[in-house]
């Protein structure tokens, strides 16, 4: 297996203030990481230096080639009121006037994240999973091959965290996505998600989930 991200030497400080030093840790395409750790750790930190919002003091981070990534936030209160809908939300990073493979695109995209019978609705008047599942299909519009997911679960009920990993897990599967995924929920990690990263007191730790210690947390 290849590698789709390669950290090397990682260190972040805000001020005086070390988030983290020197972190190192590889993922291979295709695989599924949580990224776990204590409020204020610096996992979110990583995630906005991984998309290029923020530099690290020191050392480097190398994406593959034909890596793209994509961002998942966590939903944030959206307003009953909202205007837009679930169809357009998604399409708000296209031209107005959208090519027909764009269309295409938006409706295959609609399918495969059981949005498609919701697409009028609008997002205020959305439940949070679907809410979050909209969130989910604007990333998927530019073709990532690597989603970083921060805290999507965070504020959904069981059912709609089990839709979103399921999904999730399709998209692994079917697509190869690789996967890394923010999170406190032990739990859901553990069922789906195969490896683990763990940052803590400024360092870093990689293993598989199923060996992940609860002590850790
Ligand atoms: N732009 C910034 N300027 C200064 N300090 C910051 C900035 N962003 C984050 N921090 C600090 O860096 C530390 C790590 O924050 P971060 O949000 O990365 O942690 P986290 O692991 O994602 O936490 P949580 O689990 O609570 O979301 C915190 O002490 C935070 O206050």
């Amino acid at each position: 297996m290849s590698k789709a991200l390669q950290v090397v030497d990682l260190s972040m400080k805000f001020g005086d203030q070390e988030i983290f030093n020197k972190l190192n840790f590889s993922l291979e395409q295709g695989s599924m990481t949580a990224l776990l750790g204590p409020n204020g750790a610096g996992k979110t930190t990583l995630v906005r230096i991984l998309m290029g919002m923020l530099t690290p003091t020191k050392g480097y981070y190398d994406l593959a080639d034909d890596v793209k990534v994509g961002y998942v936030p966590q939903f944030r209160n959206i307003d009953p009121d909202y205007p837009l809908s679930i169809r357009s939300f998604i399409e708000l990073n296209t031209p107005f006037f959208k090519s027909q493979k764009v269309k295409d695109q938006v409706n295959h995209i609609l399918q495969e994240t059981y949005l498609k019978g919701l697409a009028d609705i609008r997002m205020g008047e959305a439940s949070g999973g679907q809410k979050q599942r909209a969130y989910l299909a604007q990333a998927l519009l530019d073709q990532p091959n690597f989603i970083i997911l921060d805290e999507a679960t965070a504020s959904l009920d069981p059912k709609a965290k089990e839709e979103l990993m399921n999904l999730i897990a399709h998209l692994n599967e079917e697509h190869k996505m690789t996967v890394l995924f923010v999170t406190h929920d032990l739990a859901l990690a553990k069922r789906y998600m195969k490896d683990y990263l763990y940052l803590s007191g400024g360092t870093v730790q990689q293993g598989k989930m199923a060996d992940f210690k609860e002590r850790f947390n």
